[in-house]
C-alpha cells in the first residue's frame, strides 16, 4: 500500500508490484520513461516493497547532501544483506559501527598509516605487470578484459592483504568466480524472489549457493589471509589493512565493534566496491580511447609535455595536466559505473519535494540522470572532455559529476579511485598506443546491466609509441 503522501508511480499489480513495468536485463531507459511520465521523485514497487526513485541534480542534492542523514540508511532486509551477513560498511545501516568503519577504512585508505610502501608505489608496482602483459602484446590485437579485472584486485588486494597474484593464480581465479556467481544471484530473479517472499528463505532454492559462496569467501579465503596476518604481523607496524585493522583492535579492548568477523565482512566489501568498478572505468577508458584517436594523441602530447625527462608521472602531476583531467572525468561520466548506486533507506519520517517519506523507505538514486542531465552538461548525450574544461581550456568540475553519489554515504573509495585512473592511463598511454583494429566493425557502447555497467568484450591493437622507441 502506498502510504500518504507518497509520490506517484505506476499501478502496482497485488505481488509482482511494478516488476513488469521493467526491462530486468536493463531497466535504466525504463527509469528514464517513468521520470518523463511522472517526475524527478516517483515510486516503484518492487514485489510488494515501495521503493522512492530519485532522479536529477536538484532532488539528488536535497536528499543526499541537505538532507544527508534523514536519507543515508541502508534497507536491511534484502537478500544482500544476507550476504554481507549484516556487517562491513557498505550496507551496514546508519548508526554507530557503520559510522566508525567507515571512518577507519577512508583513513587507512589515505597514504599515510599502511607502512613503507605508499599508495602510489603500490599502483605503480601493478602498472609494471600491465606493461609487460602488453608488450608481448605489440602489433597483435588482444582483449583487455581479464587483464584490467586482474590488475584492479591486485591493487586492491595490496592495499588489504599486502599480496598481489599472478594473473592466472588459483586463488583470484576461484575468488573471481565466486564473486560472479554472487554478482549474477544478486541481479536475478531469485534474489527478487527472496526480497519479496520471506517464507521462502529456508527453502533450498538457488540463493542458497549464494549463501554458500560467501562463507566459503569469508571463512576459507580471507579468514586464511587474516589468520596468517595474526601469525606475521608486528603491532604497530601495519603492512596493509589487515593488520591496520588488527591494531585497531588492539586498542579498543573493551568497547568494540572492531572484531575478527566485522574484519573479514569489511576487507569483502572492499574488494568487491573496489575491483568491478575500477577494472570496468578502465575497460571503457580504452573502449573511448580507440575510438576517438584524435583525443587519444591530445592526451598523449600533454603526458609527454609534462613528463618530459621524468621516470614516472606522480598523482601531483594530475594538476599540470588539465586535458587529461576532463578526459578521465569524462570518460567517468560516460561510462556510468554504479547507475543506481546502492540503495538507501530514510533513517526517519522526512520530506522530499513535498512528498511525505517514512522512516524505513528505500530510496533508489538514478545516478544516470544526474550524469547526463540536459542543463547541467554542455554535451549530455555524447563523449566529449570539453564538458569538464572552461573557456580558458582549464579543468573544472560541474557539481552534476555524481558518479561516486554524494553526502554521508559517498564512495570511500573515491582518493584510491582517482589515483589507480590517473596513474595507470598516464602511464600506459605515454608508452602505448591503442588502436580500435580495422576489422573490428562500428563499436558497441551499450554496457551490460549488472550491479555495476559492464562495457561489451571488444579487442584492441597494441603499438609501442614511436617516441619511446
Ligand atoms: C570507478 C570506481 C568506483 C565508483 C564509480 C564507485 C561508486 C560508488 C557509489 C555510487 C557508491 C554508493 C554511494 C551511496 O550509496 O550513496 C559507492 C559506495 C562505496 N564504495 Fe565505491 N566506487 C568506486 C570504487 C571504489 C573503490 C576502489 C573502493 C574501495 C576500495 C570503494 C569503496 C566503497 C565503499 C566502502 C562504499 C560504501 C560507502 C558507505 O556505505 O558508507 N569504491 N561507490
Amino acid at each position: 500500500q502506498r502510504p500518504r503522501n507518497f509520490p506517484p508511480g505506476p499501478f502496482a499489480l497485488p505481488v509482482l508490484g511494478n516488476l513488469l513495468n521493467l526491462n530486468l536485463e536493463n531497466p535504466l531507459k525504463d527509469f528514464e520513461r517513468l521520470r518523463r511520465t511522472y517526475g524527478n521523485v516517483y515510486t516503484l514497487f518492487i514485489g510488494r516493497n515501495p521503493a522512492v526513485v530519485i532522479n536529477g541534480l536538484k532532488v539528488m542534492k536535497e536528499a543526499m547532501v541537505t538532507k544527508g542523514v534523514e536519507f543515508a540508511g541502508r534497507p536491511q532486509d534484502l537478500f544482500i544483506n544476507a550476504i554481507t551477513l549484516k556487517r562491513g560498511v557498505i550496507l551496514a545501516n546508519y548508526g554507530l559501527n557503520w559510522k566508525e568503519h567507515r571512518r577507519f577504512a577512508l583513513m587507512t585508505l589515505r597514504n599515510f598509516g599502511m607502512g613503507r610502501t605508499s599508495m602510489e608505489d603500490r599502483i605503480h608496482g601493478e602498472i609494471q605487470y600491465l606493461i609487460k602483459t602488453l608488450e608481448s602484446n605489440v602489433g597483435k590485437t588482444m582483449s583487455p578484459e581479464h587483464m584490467f579485472h586482474k590488475a584492479a584486485s591486485n591493487i586492491i588486494c595490496q592495499v588489504l592483504f599486502g599480496k598481489r597474484y599472478e594473473y592466472d593464480d588459483d586463488f583470484i581465479k576461484e575468488i573471481l568466480i565466486l564473486f560472479c556467481e554472487i554478482g549474477k544471484l544478486i541481479n536475478g530473479p531469485w534474489s527478487m524472489l527472496y526480497d519479496s517472499f520471506p517464507f521462502i528463505r529456508n527453502l533450498p532454492l538457488p540463493f542458497q549457493k549464494g549463501l554458500r559462496n560467501v562463507e566459503v569467501i569469508i571463512q576459507t579465503l580471507i579468514g586464511g589471509l587474516v589468520a596468517e596476518h595474526k601469525k606475521t604481523r608486528v603491532p604497530g607496524e601495519p603492512r596493509d589493512f589487515v593488520d591496520c585493522y588488527l591494531d585497531e583492535m588492539d586498542k579498543r579492548v573493551d568497547e568494540s565493534f572492531f572484531c575478527d568477523k566485522q574484519l573479514t565482512v569489511i576487507t569483502q566489501d572492499l574488494y568487491i566496491a573496489g575491483t568491478d568498478t575500477t577494472s570496468n572505468t578502465l575497460l571503457s577508458s580504452f573502449l573511448h580511447l580507440t575510438n576517438n584517436p584524435h583525443i587519444q594523441e591530445r592526451v598523449q602530447q600533454e603526458i609527454d609535455q609534462v613528463l618530459e625527462g621524468k621516470a614516472q608521472a606522480t598523482f601531483e602531476d594530475r594538476h599540470k595536466m588539465p586535458y587529461v583531467q576532463a578526459v578521465i572525468h569524462e570518460i567517468q561520466r560516460m561510462s556510468n559505473i554504479f547507475p543506481l548506486s546502492v540503495f538507501h533507506c530514510t533513517t526517519k519520517n522526512t520530506e522530499l519535494m513535498g512528498y511525505s517519506l517514512p522512516k524505513g523507505t528505500t530510496i533508489i538514486q538514478n545516478l544516470t540522470s544526474v550524469l547526463n542531465e540536459e542543463g547541467q552538461w554542455k554535451f549530455p548525450h555524447e563523449f566529449n572532455p570539453e564538458n569538464f574544461l572552461n573557456d580558458k581550456g582549464e579543468f573544472f568540475k560541474p557539481e552534476a559529476f555524481m558518479p561516486f553519489s554524494a553526502g554521508p554515504r559517498m564512495c570511500l573509495g573515491e582518493g584510491l579511485v582517482r589515483m589507480m585512473l590517473f596513474l595507470i592511463l598516464v602511464t600506459l598511454l605515454r608508452k602505448f598506443k591503442f588502436i580500435w583494429p580495422e576489422d573490428a566493425g562500428e563499436p558497441d557502447f551499450t554496457p551490460v546491466f549488472g550491479i555495476t555497467l559492464t562495457p561489451r568484450p571488444y579487442r584492441m591493437k597494441v603499438e609501442l609509441r614511436s617516441t619511446n622507441d
